[in-house]
C-alpha cells in the first residue's frame, strides 16, 4: 500500500476515541470462554490475559490471536505479572483454586481469599478507575473480599451472581413453554447456587405472569411443576459437572453480556451480586454482596431494583445474608 501523502500513518489525536481495555484473570475454561466471547461480540479493543501458569497462557494467547482473520481487530496481550492489566476499564475474575473433591466450600473460600489478596491490591493499582466483576466461587463472599481489598465504591464492584442461574431458569422455562428463551422475564436472587431463590411474581411471558399464561395455555401446568424447573436449574448445574467435569459456554455467555452492559453502558437490568445492606429487611450494617435486579452502565451499579417479594421469598434472602456475613466477618478483612 503506497501512502498518498506523508501523514497517512498517524491517527489524529483528536479522531482516536477512547479505546476499551478488558483484563481477565484466570486462562481457565471459564475465563477463557469470556475471553473469546468478548472477542466475538467485539466488545473490546484491547484484551489483556493473566494466569499464574505461564505456558497455558501464551498457548491460549496465542490461539486466539490466530483467530483474527475471523475476528473484528482486538489487541490481545497476556502475562503472569498483573502489570499487563494497566489502565483497564473493566476486570474479570475468573482466577480460583479449583475444588479439590470432597473439599468443604470454606476451605475452597479460604484459598481463593489468599489468591484474592495477591490479585486485587494490585488490579486496584494498575487500574483504579476500572469496574471490577468477580466470576469466582464462593461468588458472593469473594465479590465482598474484591470489594474490601480493592478500596472501590461498592457501584464499581459486581459478582457475575445469580445471573448464570436465571439465564438456566429462563432456558428451562422457555423449552417448557416452547417460546425464545429471550422472551421469557425470570429472575433467581439471592445467594448463587443451591440456594438461590426463583421469584416466581418476576417470571413473566409477553408480559404475563407466569402462572396464568402456564394455565392459559393447552398444556397443563401447576405449581408442582414450576417448582420441579426452579429445582431443574440447581440439577442441571451438577449434571453439567458430572457429564463435563466443569462450566464455561453458559457462564462465559452470561458474563459476557454483562461486559456489554458495562461497557457500552447499556443500562440493562442484570441479577447480579451487589452490595445488598438495607434491602428486604437485610440490616444496613451487614456489608453482604448478594443479588438484586440491578441496572448497569458504565459507572457499574447504577440502581437496585426494590422487588415485591412474597414474605416467604424475603425470609430466605434474609437467611442467605445472615449465612453470608457470619462468613465474611470471620474472613477479618
Ligand atoms: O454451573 C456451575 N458449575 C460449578 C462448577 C464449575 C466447575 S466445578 C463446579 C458448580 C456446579 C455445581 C455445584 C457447584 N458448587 C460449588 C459451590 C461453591 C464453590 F465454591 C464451588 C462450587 N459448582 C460452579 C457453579 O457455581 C455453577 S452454577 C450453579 C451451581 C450450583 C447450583 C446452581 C448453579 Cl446455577
Amino acid at each position: 500500500f503506497r501512502p498518498v501523502s506523508d501523514d497517512a500513518t498517524a491517527t489524529p489525536t483528536s479522531h482516536r476515541r477512547r479505546l476499551t481495555k478488558v483484563s481477565v484473570i484466570g486462562a481457565g475454561n471459564v475465563g477463557m470462554a469470556i475471553a473469546q466471547t468478548i472477542l466475538t461480540r467485539d466488545l473490546a479493543d484491547e484484551i489483556a490475559l493473566v494466569d499464574a501458569v505461564p505456558d497455558k497462557l501464551r498457548g491460549e494467547m496465542l490461539d486466539l490471536q490466530h483467530a483474527a482473520a475471523f475476528l473484528p481487530r482486538t489487541r490481545l496481550v497476556s502475562d503472569t505479572d498483573l502489570a499487563v492489566t494497566r489502565g483497564s476499564d473493566l476486570a474479570i475474575v475468573t482466577a480460583g483454586a479449583r475444588q479439590i473433591p470432597g473439599e468443604t466450600r470454606l476451605n475452597l473460600l479460604q484459598r481463593n481469599v489468599a489468591l484474592f489478596r495477591k490479585i486485587v491490591p494490585a488490579l486496584a493499582e494498575h487500574s483504579p478507575e476500572a469496574l471490577l466483576l468477580v466470576v469466582s466461587n464462593p461468588v458472593d463472599v469473594l465479590t465482598y473480599v474484591a470489594w474490601k481489598l480493592s478500596g472501590f465504591p461498592a457501584s464499581r464492584v459486581i459478582g457475575s451472581g445469580t445471573n448464570l442461574d436465571s439465564s438456566r431458569f429462563r432456558f428451562l422455562l422457555a423449552e417448557h413453554l416452547d417460546v425464545n428463551a429471550q422472551d421469557v422475564q425470570a429472575y433467581m436472587v439471592g445467594e448463587h447456587g443451591d440456594s438461590s431463590v426463583a421469584v416466581w411474581s418476576s417470571v413473566s411471558v409477553a408480559g404475563m405472569p407466569v402462572l396464568k399464561s402456564l394455565q392459559a395455555s393447552h398444556r397443563c401446568f401447576d405449581e408442582e411443576a414450576l417448582e420441579g424447573i426452579r429445582r431443574s436449574v440447581v440439577d442441571s448445574a451438577y449434571e453439567v459437572i458430572s457429564l463435563k467435569g466443569y462450566t464455561s459456554w453458559a457462564i462465559g455467555y452470561s458474563v459476557a453480556s454483562l461486559a456489554a452492559s458495562l461497557l457500552r453502558d447499556q443500562r440493562r437490568i442484570h441479577p447480579v451480586s451487589v452490595l445488598a445492606r438495607g434491602f428486604h429487611g437485610i440490616a444496613p450494617e451487614n456489608d453482604v454482596f448478594l443479588s438484586l435486579p440491578a441496572r448497569l452502565g458504565r459507572g457499574g451499579v447504577l440502581g437496585v431494583a426494590e422487588m415485591e417479594l412474597t414474605e416467604e421469598e424475603a425470609k430466605k434472602l434474609r437467611r442467605s445474608a445472615k449465612t453470608l456475613w457470619e462468613n465474611c466477618q470471620q474472613l477479618g478483612l
